[in-house]
């Protein structure tokens, strides 16, 4: 087993920086860069963003979405680049937004499975069927050294309508928030946590608790969104493990390979002041 997800995070950052960049061609972006919206022009957008990108940044987060809608050959495209990535030492956090049933979640747990065809570092699951159905996936990610992240305060305007909602004097985020911080403190003696949640650098205040967190935020809504480094800064503060996404607004610098990854490294070197 490779070492404890939340370590090797800890490690990458601390070599290439925070950033995180989010691999999500969609259609349009696809014209923008001349390409046809086919499995082919996937292929070629998935290759130029990772030889641009995956020697220099801490995180990939591709789309699993973008991929999927191509069917069998598109998901054929996402496991070259997972596995490309991996390769350059690029962190992968597959964006799958999972979530169901225990005995289902176990397989979609397989994704941190190494041998597994799409094996990632990381994945982001949802919740919503409630805090415990996440737990075969947390024991998966113990086993083999992955990591999870919860969304809690996800970066989408109307995202407040069930996560403001409260329960038992809390409100779901907390809750979700509350929940992973447990598992993190179980794991407490193996070094940095492994599982983080997200919440969006586009919100107004940071309304969740997230001291007992022990894990990092992955935190989306750069750019494109209208969130913006300062926007971290006023959100989270110092001290914390926060990991910035960006999608579009590193992805519309490309094909250039060198126009992508001075996209990248001025979100880093923002990111770093
Ligand atoms: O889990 C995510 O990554 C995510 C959570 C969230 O709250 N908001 C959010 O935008 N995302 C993802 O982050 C990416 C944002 O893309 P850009 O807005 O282009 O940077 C998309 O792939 C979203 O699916």
């Amino acid at each position: 087993m490779s070492a404890a997800f939340g370590t090797r995070l800890a490690d990458a950052v601390a070599a290439r920086g925070p950033l995180c960049v989010g691999i999500d061609p969609h259609a349009p972006l696809l014209a923008a860069w001349g390409l046809p919206d086919s499995p082919d022009g996937l292929a070629r957008f998935s290759d130029a963003v990772v030889d641009a990108l995956a020697g220099s940044v801490a995180v990939l987060k591709p789309q699993m979405a973008f991929y999927e809608r191509h069917g069998s050959r598109g998901l054929a495209v996402l496991e070259e680049a997972v596995a490309r990535a991996r390769e350059a030492g690029a962190l992968v956090l597959l964006d799958a937004k999972r979530g169901d049933i225990g005995s289902t979640m176990d397989a979609y747990a397989d994704y941190l499975r190494p041998g597994h065809p799409l094996h990632v570092d990381a994945m982001t699951v949802s919740p919503f069927l409630g805090p415990g159905s996440l737990q075969p996936a947390v024991e998966t990610a113990r086993r083999q050294g992955g990591g999870l992240f919860v969304l809690a305060r996800t970066s989408n305007p109307d995202a407040g309508t069930f996560q403001h909602a409260v329960v038992g004097g809390r409100s779901v985020a907390q809750c979700v928030v509350d929940t992973v911080g447990r598992w993190n403190a179980e794991d407490a003696a193996s070094g940095p946590g492994s599982f983080g949640v997200v919440v969006g650098a586009t919100l107004a205040e940071l309304d969740v608790d997230l001291d007992g967190l022990g894990g990092p935020i992955l935190a989306p809504g750069l750019g494109a969104q209208g969130g913006s480094v300062a926007d971290l800064h006023r959100l989270f503060g110092s001290g914390r493990a926060v990991v910035p996404t960006v999608s579009r607004d590193v992805l519309a610098a490309g094909p250039d390979a060198v126009a992508l990854r001075a996209a990248a490294d001025r979100w880093a070197a923002e990111l770093a002041r």
